[in-house]
């Protein structure tokens, strides 16, 4: 028994000793030797042989066979007043058929067996049925442990009352007859001299043995009776009888009375019924530990096979015990290869020394670690656990074994960098964001600052990036994004970062540059590149950028300064013509400023609709014909009121607003025109202005042609109104956007004709349909001479070119009057009728 067991409390122990004894079989406790005798043998001869061998019972067997058998009991039966019943053949008085037990049944069974059948001894047989020796109640009770009983109860608790005092003068063979009568096995012989005798079954044994007479009990009892306290435990009573070799003792109350007379046999077959009960309650208690313990094993058993978390049990030397099938799902290995190894198998390399360290001692002291680490699977791969490593120690505290618990944890830290990824990130071209960018920005600054270097701090935005998203799609344009970011970093140093700040605009930082020279060139390396072609599909397309450049700490020491003055500087980069970059200087910021709000106000005023087209009469000279209508733009100021293009296109033109703005015009008018002609006006001609910034749009064209075709504008109707420094500005390229124009059917006027260059050698190169003499010339016409001449040599040449010639700004009927003699095709102005809204506009 194990220590445990040892101080588990006396019931506790009783069903433990009862658990084990329960396993003996009873040929183990069975008494061998067996006393055996002839069936002829007389009865006294074998009551001699019964009282030499100390034993309770005499087989008696006819050759192999066991054909009774004769106990101490049965000298009960003895007649002693008649000296032949002494010399009787055993046969005649044996018990038989003898009761038998397989030598193989277990002490629980024989226990039961004893305690149904009444029965004092069986003879046990081996599987043969040959004898193997002779098993009583009291073997079997002496064998259930059943000390702690004992040990407990008191030795009042099993007498019985009713003691009967045999006086000394009864005759021998009357006291076996009351013995019998009474089923005692002893009585107490009461002598005159107050003093008591006792006499037992195994006396009359010997006395059968003896072939005594038939004398008075008094000479044949044992005296004096060994007595003890009713207080004693029936431990302490079991022991006096074992040392006496005696198996009664008297019991006395405490003032001395004999109480009772009590028999090995009376302590024990209370024992054997609580025994018997005790034992068949422990089993059931047994069975019901067992079947619970066997399905919390069951249970726990397929937890841990289903679990989804890989597990796995070292021995106290974190020797690996079991793992499970997880284990082998995450980490490949299967149980047979891990096996008797140690963990340190999975280990990445990862975690230090001291890691492990750390670990090993939080353990020791808490019994348990938890925490994340890089484990290896069997094909190599790292990847991220989380795992809980608990010691598991027995009931005494000594440890024997360390369970690890631990999940995959790859796919959340994927989450989570994915999550860190798109709070820092540009999602369309993973670049870093706004947000990474200031970080980044910030720790430049205090970088540069430390070395007493410089930031560069490049703004760059792609020129009419919003007129490629609007007419080939938003997938168009992010492809030609995630293509410019490309070019971006490639125009960069590795330690330089390059931001994503939204829509088409990127901000790169230079870092530690000697000065803003190093800026300078790395913004023409990127407009370089972004200027080369870009194939999307069957796309090729050609974006242009305009850079502004602000320099730490000359130009600004906060961030948020450097990137407002880097945006200013690239206003006016793209103010000067784009495709260009431009260093910020410190005037920019006033003019910047007024940029920004006539700029918002615009871009407002195309939002809300508080653009509006007015119209203009252009009429046939010869036949006062009106023949087409100018489109004039005005804004509809919610304050101002109506402002005048004079006042806001300069503006427009130089923030670039007025490429919207003049397409939006265009469109308007075209829409208008189709409104005339369905009011039957069908060969009215509409004359549109073009601006110096529109023109130079390598799009222009492209953006006519669109137009005409989503407003079924006939183009042959369409005049778009250019001026001379316009064409003169790169004549060849005005050459050819004018070819182009011409070819999808659109007329070309040439306005304000005589305030610029007036190279009419020039106008043969131009494909112009139309020249508009300047209002200039025709204000004094008729004052003056000379305005009169160069109107009249305007028209002139013009007709020999080809060209029709219209005056604007007339204002009166004698201007008319010398336009008619000098052959002036048209005329526009307040003379006919002042710019108006289509609805005015006289038809
Ligand atoms: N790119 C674009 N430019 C445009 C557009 N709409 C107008 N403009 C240009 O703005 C300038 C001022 O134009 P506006 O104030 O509309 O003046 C026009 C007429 O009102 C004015 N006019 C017409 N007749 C007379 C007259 O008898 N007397 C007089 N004093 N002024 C008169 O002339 C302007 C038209 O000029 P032009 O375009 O040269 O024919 C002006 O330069 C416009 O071009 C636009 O949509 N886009």
């Amino acid at each position: 028994m194990d220590d445990r067991a040892s101080d588990a409390d006396p019931a506790e122990q009783t069903v433990l000793s009862a658990l084990i004894s329960s396993e003996v079989p009873v040929g183990q406790i069975a008494r061998a030797g067996i006393l055996e005798c002839g069936p002829d043998l007389p009865l006294c001869e074998a009551a001699r042989r019964m009282s030499v061998a100390h034993v309770s019972s005499i087989l008696v067997v006819d050759g192999d066979r066991t054909v009774g058998i004769w106990t101490e009991r049965d000298a009960l039966g003895v007649d002693f007043d008649d000296p032949d019943s002494f010399n009787r053949p055993i046969r005649e008085v044996m018990s038989t058929p003898v009761r038998t037990v397989a030598r193989n049944l277990s002490l629980q069974e024989l226990a039961i067996r004893f305690r149904d059948e009444h029965v004092r001894h069986y003879l046990v047989v081996d599987e043969d049925g040959q004898r193997c020796g002779i098993v009583t109640q009291t073997d079997v009770v002496l064998n259930q442990g059943i000390e702690h009983y004992l040990k407990l109860r008191k030795l009042d608790s099993v007498i019985k009352g009713g003691l009967q005092l045999l006086p000394e003068t009864m005759p021998l063979s009357e006291a076996a007859h009351h013995m019998r009568n009474s089923a005692q096995d002893a009585v107490v012989v009461a002598y005159a001299d107050g003093e008591f005798g006792i006499l037992t079954e195994r006396d009359l044994t010997r006395l059968v043995a003896d072939r005594a007479g038939n004398r008075p009990v008094g000479e044949l009892s044992t005296r004096p009776l060994m007595t003890v306290s009713e207080d004693a435990s029936l431990y302490h009573v079991r022991c006096l009888l074992a040392d006496h070799r005696i198996r009664h003792i008297g019991v006395r109350r405490e003032d001395g009375a004999l109480a009772d007379l009590v028999s090995f046999k009376d302590i024990l077959s209370g024992m054997e019924l609580v025994y018997v009960h005790e034992l068949q309650h422990a089993l059931r208690e047994r069975d019901l530990a067992l079947n619970a313990s066997q399905r919390n094993l069951h249970l726990a058993e397929k937890v841990i096979e289903s679990s989804l978390e890989g597990i796995l049990v070292t021995d106290e030397n974190a020797r690996i015990v079991s793992v499970n099938p997880a284990f082998t799902r995450l980490t490949g290995y299967m149980p047979g290869e891990v096996l008797g190894r140690n963990p340190s198998l999975l280990n990445s390399g990862r975690q230090d020394k001291a890691f492990y360290q750390g670990m090993w001692e939080r353990l020791s002291a808490e019994g348990q670690w938890q925490g994340e680490i890089w484990n290896r699977r069997k094909s190599g791969e790292l990847y991220p656990e989380l795992l809980t490593i608990t010691a598991i120690r027995d009931r005494d505290g000594r440890l024997t074994n360390y369970a690890a618990v631990f999940s995959d944890i790859s796919q959340l830290k994927e989450n989570e960098a994915h999550i860190r990824h798109l709070a820092y990130f540009d999602p369309l071209t993973g670049l870093p964001n706004r947000r990474l960018l200031e970080d980044r920005l910030q720790v430049a600054l205090a970088h540069a600052h430390r070395n007493r270097n410089r930031t560069g701090l490049l703004f760059i935005d792609l020129d009419r990036f919003k007129r490629i998203n609007d007419s080939l799609g938003h997938e168009v344009g992010d492809h030609l994004l995630v293509e410019i970011a490309r070019r971006l970093c490639s125009c960069l140093r590795e330690d330089d970062t390059v931001a994503r700040m939204g829509g088409d605009e990127f901000v790169a930082v230079l870092s530690d540059i000697a000065d803003p020279d190093d800026a300078a060139h790395t913004a023409t390396r990127i407009i370089e590149a972004l200027r080369r072609p870009v194939q999307i599909g069957e796309h090729e397309l050609t974006v242009t950028t305009s850079v502004g450049i602000s320099i730490f700490p000359d130009d600004g020491r906060e961030a948020t300064t450097l990137i407002k003055n880097a945006d200013t500087a690239m206003y006016r980069a793209k103010a000067e013509g784009r495709n260009a970059f431009q260093l910020y200087q410190p005037a920019m910021n006033a003019r910047s400023l007024e940029h920004l709000a006539l700029e918002s106000a615009l871009h407002r005023a195309l939002e809300r609709d508080e653009l509006v087209l007015h119209f203009q009469p252009l009429v046939e000279i010869a036949g006062g014909r009106t023949v087409a209508a100018e489109a004039l733009l005005r804004w509809r100021h919610p304050e101002l009121g109506l402002v005048s293009p004079a006042d806001f296109i300069p503006l427009a033109e130089e923030t670039g607003l007025i490429v919207p703005i003049g397409e939006w015009v265009l469109r308007t008018a075209c829409l208008q025109h189709r409104r005339w002609r369905e009011l039957g006006h069908a060969n009215l001609r509409m004359l549109v202005n073009i601006s110096a910034r529109q023109f130079r749009d390598d799009n222009l064209a492209d953006l006519v042609a669109r137009v005409v075709h989503e407003t079924a504008m006939p183009a042959g109707l369409l005049t778009l109104e250019l001026t001379e420094s316009m064409l003169m500005e790169n004549s060849s390229r005005g050459i050819d956007v004018l070819e182009r124009l011409r070819r999808l059917g659109v007329r070309l006027a040439l306005d304000d004709f005589g305030t610029g260059y007036s190279s009419l050698a020039y106008l043969k190169r131009f494909p112009i349909d139309e020249l508009k003499i300047d209002r200039l010339f025709i204000r004094d016409i008729e004052r003056n001479p000379e305005d009169a001449a160069i109107a009249d040599a305007i028209v002139k040449l013009a007709h020999s070119l080809g060209l029709r010639v219209v005056a604007e700004g007339v204002e009166s009927a004698a201007q008319l009057d010398i336009l008619a003699r000098h052959g002036c095709d048209l005329a526009q102005g307040y003379h006919f009728c002042r710019p108006v809204e289509a609805a005015q506009f006289p038809l």
